[in-house]
C-alpha cells in the first residue's frame, strides 16, 4: 500500500501504457481516468480495406498531474498506442512496443553505470500496461495471447474487458472466466495483485483478493456528464437506462482506478524496479559477458545437470560484472580525489608564493636603500 508523503509537490512519477485495437475505447478510458480530455480525437476512422498499407503502432505520450482526494499528487505520463492492430502484420507492432519498454530499461542501466550521475535524468520505465480485450463474448484471441506473453516479462500487464456494457451480466461473467482460463492455460504472467498472507497487513490481503476476483476488469468509460434524479454522473445513456461509470455494480472502473493510482501504485513501481528491470539487467549483462565467453557454448545445450551448471555460471558472471563496475567506479573516484588533493596543493603553494612576494621587497631596492 502507498507509503509516500501525501503532498509531494512535484508528484510521484507514474508511467502508464494503454494498448488495444482501434475503437476499443482507449482514449475514452484515459480521459475518464484522468477526469479531463487528455487525448483529443482527430475523428479519423480505421478503414479495414486499408489494413495492408496502414502505418505501424505509434507510442504517443501525454503528460498530466493527478491529485487524489487525500491530496496525493501523481505526475502521470500516459502512453497511447494508436494504429495498434490496424496493419495485417502485427509482428512489427509487438517489436515496437517491446523495444520501447526495453529502451527505457537501457537508459536506466546506462545511467547506473555512469561515474557522474546526471541530476536531470528522467526515469521513464513503464509501470503498468492496460491491455484492452474485445468484448466478443469469447476468450482471448491469438493476438491477445501473443502480445501479453511477449510483454509481460517486461511490464506489469493488467488485462481489461473493453466496452463491458455491451455484454449482459451473464455474458460478462462467462467472458471473465474464459479469459482467466486462457491466462492460466497459456501461463501468461499478468499482474495479479500479489500478496503474502503471512507478511502483509490484513487489509492489503483482503483488498488484493477482492481486486483479483474482479480480473479481468470490466471497463465502461464516458467523459459525458449525465443528470439523473438530481445527481450528475459520468455515464452512457441508452434507451433502456444509464450506465454509471463510477457505480461498482455497473463496471470495475473505480476499483481499477483506485488500485493503479492509490493502493497498488507503489507495488507496480516496486515490481517494475525490483523484478522486471532486475531480470532485464541480469539478462543484458550476462549476454554481453557470454558473448565474450566462448566456453559458454559447451554448456548451452544438454541435460538438467548442464542447465544447473549454466545457471550457476550466469550468477557468477553477473556478480563478476557487478564487481568490475564497482571496482571501476572506486578507481575513478580515487583518481578524482587525488586530482582534487593535487589542485589544493598547487593552490596553497601559489598562495604562499604570492604572500612571500608581498612581504619581501625586491632585493635590488633593498641594496639601493642600504647604500
Ligand atoms: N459502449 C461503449 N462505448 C465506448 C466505451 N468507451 C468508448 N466507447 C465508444 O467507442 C468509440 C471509440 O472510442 P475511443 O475512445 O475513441 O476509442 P480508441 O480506442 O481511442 O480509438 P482510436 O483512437 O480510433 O484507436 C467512441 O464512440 C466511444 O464513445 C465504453 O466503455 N462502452
Amino acid at each position: 500500500m502507498r507509503t509516500a508523503k501525501k503532498t509531494s509537490k512535484k508528484g510521484v512519477p507514474f508511467n502508464l501504457l494503454v494498448v488495444g485495437d482501434a475503437g476499443l475505447g482507449r482514449s475514452a478510458f484515459v480521459n475518464t481516468l484522468c477526469e479531463k480530455p487528455l487525448i483529443k480525437k482527430d475523428n479519423t476512422h480505421f478503414d479495414p480495406s486499408m489494413a495492408a498499407s496502414m502505418s505501424p503502432v505509434e507510442i504517443v505520450p501525454y503528460q498530466t498531474d493527478i491529485v487524489l482526494e487525500d491530496g496525493f499528487r501523481i505526475s502521470l505520463t500516459v502512453l497511447d498506442t494508436p494504429h495498434f492492430n490496424e496493419a495485417i502484420d502485427n509482428e512489427n507492432n509487438f517489436d515496437i512496443i517491446l523495444q520501447y519498454l526495453e529502451s527505457q530499461y537501457d537508459n536506466v542501466l546506462e545511467e547506473e553505470t555512469r561515474i557522474k550521475r546526471n541530476a536531470k535524468f528522467s526515469d521513464e520505465r513503464v509501470h503498468a500496461l492496460i491491455y484492452f480485450i474485445s468484448p466478443t463474448g469469447h476468450g482471448l484471441r491469438e493476438l491477445d495471447i501473443e502480445l501479453m506473453k511477449r510483454l509481460a516479462p517486461r511490464v506489469n500487464v493488467i488485462p481489461v474487458i473493453a466496452k463491458a456494457d455491451s455484454l449482459t451480466a451473464e455474458e460478462l461473467k462467462e467472458t471473465k472466466k474464459m479469459i482467466l482460463d486462457d491466462i492460466a492455460y497459456y501461463h501468461i504472467p499478468v499482474y495479479n495483485f500479489p500478496y503474502d498472507e503471512e507478511e502483509d497487513e490484513e487489509a492489503l490481503v483482503s483488498l488484493s483478493k477482492s481486486l483479483r476476483s474482479k480480473m479481468p476488469f470490466a471497463i465502461v468509460s464516458s467523459d459525458r456528464l449525465v443528470e439523473i434524479g438530481g445527481n450528475t454522473i459520468r455515464g452512457r445513456v441508452y434507451p433502456w437506462g444509464v450506465v454509471d461509470v463510477d457505480n461498482p455494480s455497473h463496471s470495475d472502473f473505480l476499483a481499477l482506478r483506485s488500485a493503479i493510482f492509490s493502493t497498488h501504485l507503489e507495488d507496480l513501481q516496486s515490481i517494475t524496479n525490483n523484478q522486471l528491470y532486475e531480470s532485464y539487467r541480469t539478462e543484458k549483462l550476462s549476454a554481453s559477458h557470454l558473448a565474450m565467453d566462448s566456453s559458454y557454448n559447451d554448456l548451452s545445450s544438454g541435460n538438467q545437470q548442464d542447465q544447473v551448471l549454466r545457471e550457476d555460471r550466469l550468477r557468477a558472471i553477473e556478480l563478476s560484472v557487478q564487481r568490475e563496475i564497482e571496482e571501476k567506479r572506486r578507481q575513478l573516484l580515487a583518481r578524482e580525489e587525488a586530482l582534487r588533493a593535487l589542485e589544493e596543493k598547487i593552490a596553497a603553494s601559489t598562495a604562499a608564493m604570492a604572500n612571500t612576494s608581498v612581504s619581501t621587497p625586491p632585493s635590488t631596492e633593498n641594496s639601493a636603500s642600504q647604500s
